[in-house]
């Protein structure tokens, strides 16, 4: 199978996305319809005998659905039979009516095909593969009870080995767009696939809510449309609305790290930029030293971290090659800005929930520096964002988790979205007027005016030891680094790099990993791509 590791850059295309790709790539005879469901369908086959070892003679059942995805899976049964397995079909739905290229496959496939039963499935003997291509992009409502029966029968059906699902595209009852599970309760562990075999790009679904339980494994298969044209240059934002996905392999990190993170030849200190990052009051520090560290690991030319006058004892105590400096009131901030080679701020760890706080936002947004706003910084604006937002320019960046998201974006926030969390962002970049950087194992940074890139911490990119104290302090440390000496502007690839950069250094670490061993990790990380 021509499959790709997802770490590339790649578009992350919705359904309806997906549908013009096809379309166009067929109007200019780049392939047709049928040749594309061919290619999806054998892809499926190959991929699902690899997987379950399976191989003549061993029964497999293929899932068939009312559309094209029902077309892959009959693809699919063919394949199968000619690889010699025993293979049945069951469809939901009458396959009499399928159109077009679907209904081409259902001619060539020519026996048999049972409706989707659960209790003559649940009889057995259960298969060792089956084949999920029920649904595809097109789901568009919850799917029918009759599909987890069906399910839950095959998987309790008696046999003797284990039982391989693969999915055709995207599991059945996983939106596409969004990630949703649509389907009754308790559907999510029976819907559950071993492999999923996307074709021609992950979409979002494989990445946000619940498609990430549902998918098992992803790979990626072309099914002969071009791939490559419409990849935009790294660290630009990407242009138009197909959210990028950004987890850059090897050799594009080490490109992406040169020109983000490479001093300049013959550079100084403060030509690789100097980051203020603001800190709370006495026994509040260590995020904000966190962050002040993960900035000067990351490349920025001087850090000065500035909290008040009773906290300077207890931090001077922590800090060598961090500047330390009062900064009682946002008077004192607006003083220190006014040397402008302080080129980052960072406002938020630990900062504390008040006025103080979001004085000292209103002078830094107003200084217009490249400025991360993150924890505390968000927080403290709950009750007034619009106040926030009417300051807010394009150097300004917002780092929220879905919690701190919500308080700012309450009809955006995860419990009452109607939307995907990627066009949650963008909404919420374009209400702000600034960069959006959305946390979760799948991050999304979006800009006003619909760039969007979605960063998946999530298969082989795994990052589930970030979920730890402290980690969301580093990365707007390692943000701050980069924008630190990054042009006006450039904060969307910033903040893609800075996420990337984070996530492996995590990842590099693995299990038991602090949120101290995060910026510790970075030189090796550069060292690795060759800075
Ligand atoms: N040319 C193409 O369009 C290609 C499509 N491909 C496959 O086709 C899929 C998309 O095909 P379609 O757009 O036909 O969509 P799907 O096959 O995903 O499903 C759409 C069909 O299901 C029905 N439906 C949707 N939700 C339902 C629900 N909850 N209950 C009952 N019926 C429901 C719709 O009315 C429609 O008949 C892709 O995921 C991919 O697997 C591939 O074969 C490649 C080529
Ligand atoms: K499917």
């Amino acid at each position: 199978m021509s499959s790709v590791e997802i770490h590339q850059m790649r578009d992350c295309p919705t359904s309806a996305q997906m549908g013009a790709i096809e379309t166009s790539a067929m109007k200019d005879g780049v392939t047709t319809g049928a040749e594309m469901m061919r290619r999806a369908g054998r892809a499926l086959a190959r991929a699902a005998l690899e997987a379950s070892g399976a191989g003549p003679g061993d029964r497999a059942l293929v899932l068939c659905g009312p559309g094209n995805n029902g077309g892959d899976g009959y693809v699919a049964a063919s394949a199968l039979r000619e690889a010699g397995l025993d293979v049945q079909v069951s469809a939901l739905g009458d396959p009499r009516n399928l159109r077009g290229d679907a209904a081409l496959f259902v001619e060539e496939w020519g026996e048999a095909i049972a409706p989707l039963d659960p209790e003559a499935l649940g009889q057995g003997p259960r298969p060792a593969l089956m084949i999920d291509a029920v649904f595809g992009t097109g789901l568009s409502r919850p799917v029918p009870d009759v599909l987890p029966k069906a399910f839950a029968a095959i998987r309790s059906a008696p046999g003797a080995g284990p039982l391989t699902i693969v999915a055709a595209d995207i599991p059945s009852g996983i939106q596409s767009d969004t990630g949703a599970l649509l389907a009754p309760g308790g559907a999510e562990e029976v819907l559950a696939a071993d492999l999923t075999i996307a074709f021609h790009a992950a979409k979002p679904g494989h990445f946000l809510e619940q498609g990430p339980a549902l998918c098992g494994t992803l790979e990626i298969a072309s099914i002969g449309l071009s791939q490559d044209d419409r990849t935009p240059p790294l660290t630009e934002p990407h242009e138009g609305d197909i959210t990028r996905l950004v987890a850059p392999g090897a050799a594009e990190a080490a490109k992406w790290l040169a020109g983000w993170a490479r001093p300049e030849p013959g550079g100084h200190k403060f030509s690789r930029g100097h980051v203020l990052v603001l800190g709370g009051g006495p026994g509040k520090g260590g995020a904000a030293r966190m962050a002040a560290r993960a900035a000067l690991r990351t490349g920025a030319g001087l850090v000065t971290l500035g909290v008040p006058a009773d906290a300077i004892t207890e931090n001077a105590a922590r800090l060598d090659a961090i500047m330390l400096s009062v900064v009682e009131t946002a008077d004192d901030l607006g003083g220190m800005l006014e040397d402008d080679r302080l080129s980052a701020l960072v406002l938020g760890p630990g900062l504390g929930i008040g006025e103080r706080t979001r004085a000292m936002v209103r002078v830094s947004l107003d200084a217009r520096r490249a400025t991360i706003l993150d924890a505390d910084a968000l927080t403290s604006f709950a009750d007034h964002p619009e106040e926030l937002f009417d300051r807010l320019h394009e150097d300004a960046i917002l780092t929220p988790h879905e919690g701190e998201f919500a308080r700012l974006f309450p009809d955006l926030g995860l419990k009452s979205r109607d939307m995907s969390k990627i066009d949650a962002a963008r909404r919420a970049a374009d209400r702000a007027g600034c960069v959006i950087l959305l946390k979760g194992a799948a991050t999304i940074v979006a800009s006003p005016g619909g760039a969007a890139s979605l960063h998946p911490g999530l298969y082989e990119r795994d990052t589930r030891w970030l979920a730890t104290a402290g980690a969301g302090d580093t990365l707007c440390g390692i943000l701050a680094g980069l924008a630190a000496h990054a042009p006006d502007g450039r904060l969307h690839g910033a903040a893609e790099c800075a996420t990337s950069i984070h996530a492996e250094a995590a990842r590099s670490f693995g299990p038991g990993l602090i949120a101290e061993d995060i910026p510790d990790r970075i030189p090796d990380l550069y060292r690795a791509h060759g800075l």
